[in-house]
């Protein structure tokens, strides 16, 4: 299989990629647009850094493609949607580059503090100039941390060493989460108030573009400090110059711009105060050995069918939780695929219950494994745990997921259930068995049954009158089929039973004619899981 690494990573990464049997790669750093669509056509893994565009039009010219590795954090430069809607996943490596981010951060906040690139500026111009260039103290001054995640709480703890005091604004953080890391979690407007400096360090979205304007900086304290260390469009560059320029805002420093490239002739470049960097967040050695390294592993793993990390579109499975998540997986992928092949081809809905021990795991990629499982049964091997939740989304049908806490009969408990428009519907529920974990289809259609979830299954409805077993029994030796199992249930004594047989192979399409046509059998229906 081949990975195209489009942007510079380590060298120890791609080394270790070739490295891995059945892998190879291919190094394109700096193509255009035009190239990158050409190099895509047969690779199966792109790794990319920030430079490389991988845009629908990119996904759709790589029909092999499974997988887009991103060397840092932020995926902005990814169709992450357009990836998704192919099931292709799109991970990232989270914590490699949070320390050289927070340095990088601080260093913005001690120039901010102590104009060091200026007079180092006018030191190259040969001057000794010891007046202008006079600055503040960090010491007992409050920072105010704009998204508290990784880097911002890397930020937050480096502004403590100094003796700042430390306010945070992210509505997400449990208030635990800032207490331990002894950051006064508040409200932004009074963040806005109450900071000296202010450093953002959330991902761009519609919620934080622009979330520094003209209304926000008219809240701050008369010459307040702002940094930006994470993505162009935080702050709102047009109301942070008009800040610079009134005085409002006494320095800035900023890494990451609305447009990147910064504009020649953008006025930021020349306004006093104000520290440019050209995107270096991660550019140090140590960030960029840890990303491109892991990156390289993150790839090698999808691609040799092994445990699915970092994951931005898909819930991450980290071998541990594979563990205890697999066997649940399979179950809910014969729940899905058994419920599909049984009930209504149109459906309105597909409701899971999860009852008993499994409430209590992460049940989202559970979840993911049912819809594969159903959808597969529509769609084939183009759904995968990545689409499936939007494959079913645009079919129309309404995913509904409940974790209950009544008690039931089982240790655990999962219930899938297609719902007609029309009302009508079809449920299995299953649990697990044994030491390893066995799946175990124990209801179908309410009723009762024991059988393994697996293989290849015919399940009769038939009027409960004798010689049935044996009837079904000898058509199918008749017909060469063998029976492995087989789980008997009814209501009442007299009305309908239900036969549920595990199969070695598959009747003909002669010996399902002939149960569909016996009056005594309501319904035969072979199902494949
Ligand atoms: N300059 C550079 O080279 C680099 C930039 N970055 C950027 O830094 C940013 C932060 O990265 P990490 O700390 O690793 O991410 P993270 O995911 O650990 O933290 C982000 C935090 O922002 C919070 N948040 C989200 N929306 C928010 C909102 N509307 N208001 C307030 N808080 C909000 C989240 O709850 C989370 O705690 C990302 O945008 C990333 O792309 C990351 C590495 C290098
Ligand atoms: O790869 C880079 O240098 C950019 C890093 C970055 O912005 C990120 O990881 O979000």
């Amino acid at each position: 299989m081949k990975i195209l690494v489009a942007d510079k990573v380590s060298p120890k990464g791609v080394e270790y990629l070739r490295q891995q049997p059945g892998l190879s790669v291919i190094e394109a750093y700096g193509s255009s647009p035009e190239q990158v669509l050409e190099l895509v056509r047969d690779v199966h893994a792109i790794i990319v850094r920030s430079e490389t565009k991988i845009t629908a039009e990119v996904i759709a010219a790589a029909p092999l493609l499974k997988v887009v590795g991103r060397a840092g954090v932020g995926v902005d430069n990814v169709d992450v949607e357009a990836a998704t809607d192919r099931g292709i996943i799109v991970m990232n490596t989270p914590s490699g580059n949070t320390i050289a981010t927070a340095e990088l951060t601080f260093t913005h906040i001690l120039c901010g503090a102590r104009p060091v690139p200026q007079a180092a500026a006018s030191m190259r111009e040969g001057r000794w100039d010891r007046k202008n260039f006079s600055g503040g103290e960090l010491f007992r001054k409050t920072l105010g941390v704009v998204g508290l995640g990784r880097i911002g709480g890397e930020v937050a703890k480096r502004a403590q060493a100094f003796g700042m005091r430390t306010i945070a604004y992210d509505p997400y953080l449990a208030p635990s989460r800032a207490k331990a890391m002894q950051v006064e979690g508040v409200s932004l407007d009074e963040l806005l108030a109450r900071s000296d400096y202010i450093t953002v360090h959330m991902p761009l979205t519609e919620a934080t573009h622009h979330m520094i304007d003209e209304a926000a900086l008219a809240k701050c304290k008369r010459g307040v400090r702002l940094f930006n260390c994470a993505r162009g469009g935080i702050i709102k560059e047009a109301a942070l110059i008009a800040g610079l320029q009134s005085g409002q805002v006494a320095a800035a420093g900023l890494d990451v711009f609305e447009d990147e490239p910064l504009a020649k002739d953008s006025p930021l470049r020349s306004l006093p105060g104000v520290t440019l960097t050209p995107h270096l967040g991660a550019s140090t050695a140590e960030a960029q050995e840890s990303v491109g390294i892991e990156v390289a592993e993150q790839i090698a793993d999808v691609l040799q069918g092994g445990v699915i990390r970092n994951a931005v579109n898909m819930p991450s499975l980290d071998a541990a939780a594979l563990k205890i998540l697999g066997p649940y997986m399979e179950l809910g992928q014969s729940l899905g695929a058994l419920v599909q092949q049984l009930g209504p081809k149109q459906i309105a809905s597909l409701n899971i219950t999860y009852w008993g021990r499994v409430v209590d795991l992460d049940a989202n990629a559970i979840t993911r494994a049912i819809q594969r499982g159903f959808l597969r049964q529509i769609s084939g091997e183009t759904i995968n745990y990545v689409n499936a939740p939007v494959a079913l989304k645009r079919l129309g049908v309404q995913s509904k997921v409940l974790k209950s806490t009544d008690e039931v009969d089982y240790t655990e408990l999962i219930s899938v259930e297609a719902v007609a428009p029309d009302g009508s519907s079809a449920a299995a529920k299953g649990t697990l068995v044994g030491k390893t974990g066995k799946s175990r289809v124990v209801e179908i259609n309410n009723r009762e049954v024991e059988v393994e979830a697996v293989g290849k299954l015919l399940i009769i409805e038939n009027h409960d009158q004798p010689g049935m077993i044996g009837y079904v029994g000898s058509l199918l030796g008749r017909d060469g089929v063998n029976i492995a199992n087989m789980s008997l249930s009814r209501m009442e004594p007299g009305q309908t039973a239900l036969m549920v047989i595990n199969l070695d192979s598959e009747p003909s399409a002669a010996t399902r004619a002939e149960l569909k046509g016996n009056p005594a059998i309501k319904l035969a229906k072979f199902v494949q899981i």
